[in-house]
């Protein structure tokens, strides 16, 4: 028998808001079933739709923050947000993962996971503003927030993957794919531990 299995890769999807973060996660596990997705604990309700998050009063935050229960957390958009460190076990288990982040916290979710890679979308501004009024999760003073909101993407040194989602879902998730999973690997439903390309190390 091998020993432990290496670690997984926790995989920080990021970028403004509307450009397709929960909806890029959602096609890559869709296509490649074997990664995982961390469920972040938010102070939204779970009716306004959207991603399945933990939903949790303020308080209720508060006291799960100060009980040690988050890896990472921060506040945005009048809103809390947590990483339960729960959810983050299965990369001990050499799952990679996919968890949404604030591109605030990304120096410091590369200092806690050493596996880290920061998948950074972007897209036109036009496009943003086209599906955030699709989406119909805010309204237009929020969609007028989010879209002004700029934030620094500064990776610390995890590896960055840049990838523009302004065009074909399906098209993105394929490229994806390809750079998390050399042909020797996807497809077969085995996760290997890669160097990524982008790997400045
Ligand atoms: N490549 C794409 N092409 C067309 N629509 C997209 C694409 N990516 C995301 N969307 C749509 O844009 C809206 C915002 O996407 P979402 O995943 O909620 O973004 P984010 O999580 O980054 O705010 C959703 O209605 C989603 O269906
Ligand atoms: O600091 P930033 O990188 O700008 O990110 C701030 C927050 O915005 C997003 O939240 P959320 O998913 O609630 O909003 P969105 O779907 O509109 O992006 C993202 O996941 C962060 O939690």
């Amino acid at each position: 028998m091998s020993g432990a299995a290496p670690q997984g890769r926790l995989i920080a999807v990021v970028g403004p808001s509307g450009v397709g973060k929960d909806s890029v996660m959602d096609a890559l596990v869709a296509r490649h079933p074997a990664l995982g997705h961390v469920r972040r604990a938010v102070t939204r309700s779970a009716e306004a739709g959207g991603e399945t998050i933990e939903s949790l009063t303020p308080a209720a935050f508060e006291e799960a923050r100060a009980d040690g229960a988050f890896v990472l957390d921060w506040q945005a958009h009048g809103l809390s947000y947590g990483i339960p460190a729960t959810e983050c076990a299965p990369l001990a288990e050499g799952r990679d993962l996919l968890v949404n982040l604030s591109r605030g916290v990304l120096a410091e979710a590369s200092a806690r996971f050493p596996s880290l890679i920061v998948l950074s979308l972007t897209a036109r501004t036009d496009v943003l503003a086209r599906r955030l009024a699709a989406r119909g999760r805010e309204s237009r003073a929020e969609i007028a927030e989010r879209l002004s909101r700029w934030m620094p993407t500064d990776a610390g040194a995890a590896p960055v993957l840049t990838i523009d989602n302004s065009g074909d879902l399906d098209a993105t998730v394929a490229s994806i794919l390809a750079a998390l999973y050399p042909a020797s690997s996807f497809g077969t439903g085995r996760l290997q531990p890669h160097r990524f390309e982008t790997d400045p190390k």
